[in-house]
């Protein structure tokens, strides 16, 4: 890149990220020498499952909006216009089905890691296999989410690379090591707060700069980036109400719902109505998150409405444009620069430091501990230490392959949910409400899901065949309305001719990826389990399906429902077993405070839900 065009930070702006560092670290330090100093696991892990709504909620929407996603929204908005915003329809129904159907089957179960569910329900097999995807797909998108906000610094302030790379990595280890989960919860909202400002102080400042709220409507209208609802069916259009609307649940349900660093946000809350509250929660600061990313797409377009400088930085890469733009923008307002850079690595920590807990949790819970019973403290501590410090090394690995990657950043996130994500979503779907899925049929369906996601996925990376059609730069300053009109056309009939074939099915949109794969996941699932003996329903473990049919059917008679969906209703099963005072109070809804320390009762039933795992002493 020209190094005319690099942009310089002031004292202020280092100042600002460096209190931005310091601060994290500093909660980290709080939460390690307060409470009970993170010598339990109940409290490294699971906070001490005392958390209220608030952190929690702010938590959940942190861990998985990145800097990826502060760069790539405004990145996306710029170069198609506001389809992506209809993503936002689907956080309704990605919210409300979390709250009500994932939370409490895994809140009751008492669990520690997610994947505990999948042993109760299936097997030992299934678990370590659904441990072992999920191992995968963080450490994939923990790479994306380091490399990204490294990459856009050095791409414009010519910022060392593997340096930043290297300092976010080193950050985040040394606060979650010390502080556990509390630490975790407790930067994420800081650092949410962080986030929100920065987007914020760019959007104003850009709105002042490009003439006020009108000039840029007018712009954005004039350039046609506001886009109105497209209710194309055709599931290769790669943005459509459809695929956003409808696939978009799907995406939601797999982070939401039954995503490890989620679901342990859920358990760490003190009550189940807590836990469903947070959820709730999300949805507001989410749309404004949502919101304040395309809003900020939209200045940027019509900041340089007609003039792309993108020729000027040397790479086409939207992403390192959105940077451009800012540091363009911001440049003489001292401060201003390190906000944004500090809410870009808010971003970015929040959702490392989040998967370095979650990784730490599965690896410890559901790969090591089951073979070790009897490993010491001190040699698990010691462990756990090294598997954080490994994760930390792995994901600066992943962090090249995303750089060869070349794809936009959101979409690479977006793929990585979908291909890896929807098959995890399936396994629990399948487990949670088909009381006939057997653990061979669970197996034979993940694998099968895995094997059809990947050959979709790679195959539209190889072909290159997602139909991506960027609109024409803005019109009233390059061409006569004729002109653009014509060349518009062109471009839809070039671009309309369909593919055939394989190439179709490659062109799949990446938005229905985790509904896609969910299904396969399923269908195998259910086949598989209908031929090798379907489950009775005395083998299943109380508390672990959901009776889905039961609830759709509601219309049809008792015995008729019963012999359909040979499953006692959840809050029966678990309350009449473990908590009989609860029975009639709450439906079984809902656990007050005092009645979740009756651990001995629970345990009982299920030995495996609470294994106290390693005593973490204060660590580092
Ligand atoms: C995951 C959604 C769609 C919703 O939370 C959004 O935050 C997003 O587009 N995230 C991109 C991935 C990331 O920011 O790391
Ligand atoms: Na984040």
């Amino acid at each position: 890149m020209d190094p005319s065009y690099q942009k310089h930070f002031a004292v202020a702006d280092y100042v600002i990220f460096a209190v931005l560092l310091a601060a994290s670290m500093g909660i980290g330090l709080y939460h390690a020498l307060s409470g009970g100093r993170q010598r339990t696991t109940q409290e490294f892990l699971m906070a001490d499952r005392s958390m209220r709504c608030l952190p929690v909620s702010l938590s959940l929407i942190a861990t998985f909006q990145s800097a990826v996603a502060i760069i790539g929204v405004p990145a996306e908005i710029y170069t198609h216009g506001t389809q992506y915003w209809f993503i936002g329809c689907a956080y309704i129904l990605g919210l409300f089905i979390p709250a009500h159907v994932f939370i409490p089957v895994l809140y009751r179960l008492r669990l520690s890691s997610t994947y505990q569910y999948l042993e109760m329900r299936f097997s030992k097999a299934v678990r370590i296999c659904g441990t072992l995807t999920f191992i995968f797909q963080t450490v994939i998108y923990m790479g994306l989410c380091v490399y990204t906000p490294a990459f856009a610094l050095n791409a414009v302030t010519g910022f060392e690379l593997w340096g930043a790379v290297l300092a976010t990595g080193l950050v985040c280890t040394l606060y979650t090591t010390m502080g556990g989960l509390k630490a975790v919860i407790w930067t994420d909202v800081f650092q949410t707060v962080v986030m929100f400002a920065g987007q914020l102080a760019v959007i104003v400042v850009g709105v002042q700069q490009t003439g006020g709220v009108s000039e840029v409507w007018r712009k954005v209208r004039e350039g046609n980036r506001i886009s109105a609802l497209d209710l194309n069916p055709d599931p290769t259009e790669r943005h459509t109400f459809w695929t956003l609307g409808v696939g978009g649940i799907f995406l939601m349900l797999s982070l939401y719902g039954v995503n490890q660093a989620q679901v342990q946000r859920y358990l760490s809350a003190r009550t189940e109505k807590e836990a469903v509250r947070s959820c709730y929660m999300v949805f507001p600061s989410l749309q404004l998150a949502l919101a304040l990313s395309c809003v900020m797409g939209l200045v940027m377009f019509a900041r340089y409405c007609g003039e792309d400088p993108s020729d000027k930085l040397g790479t086409s890469s939207k992403d390192a444009m959105v940077i451009y733009f800012v540091m363009d923008m911001l440049q003489g307002l001292p401060g201003l620069p390190g906000l944004f850079i500090a809410c870009l690595f808010s971003a970015a920590l929040s959702t490392i430091s989040s998967a370095f807990n979650s990784l730490a949790t599965v690896t410890m819970e559901d790969l090591i501990k089951p073979h070790f019973p009897t490993m010491t403290e001190a040699r698990a501590t010691l462990l756990s230490k090294a598997l954080a410090m490994s994760y930390g090394l792995l994901c600066l690995a992943m962090a090249y392959i995303t750089h060869l990657m070349g794809d936009s950043v959101l979409q690479v996130a977006l793929k990585i949910f979908g291909m890896v994500g929807g098959p995890i979503l399936g396994l629990f779907c399948l487990g949670m409400f088909f009381p006939w899925a057997n653990s061979t049929g669970a197996l034979a369906g993940l694998g099968a899901g895995l094997a059809l996601a990947f050959w979709v996925g790679v195959g539209s990376i190889v072909t290159r065949s997602s139909s991506t059609r960027p609109l024409p730069p803005c019109r009233a300053v390059l061409l006569s309305d004729n002109t653009t009109t014509a060349i518009h056309t062109a471009l839809l009939n070039v671009t309309l001719s369909q593919p055939s074939g394989l190439k179709r099915f490659y062109s799949l949109s990446y938005m229905w990826y985790s509904a896609f794969n969910c299904f396969t996941v399923i269908l195998i699932g259910l086949i598989i389990s209908f031929l090798t003996g379907p489950m009775k329903e005395e083998d299943l473990t109380p508390g672990t399906v959901y009776p889905l049919l039961g609830k759709l059917l509601c219309f049809l008679p008792e015995h008729l429902k019963k012999k359909l969906c040979c499953v006692t209703p959840l809050g029966h099963t678990l309350s009449a077993q473990q908590r009989p005072s609860q029975n009639k109070e709450s439906n079984g809804l809902v656990f007050p405070r005092e009645d979740r320390t009756s651990q001995e009762e629970t345990d009982t039933f299920f030995p495996e839900a609470h294994t106290p795992l390693v005593e973490h002493e204060t660590t580092v």
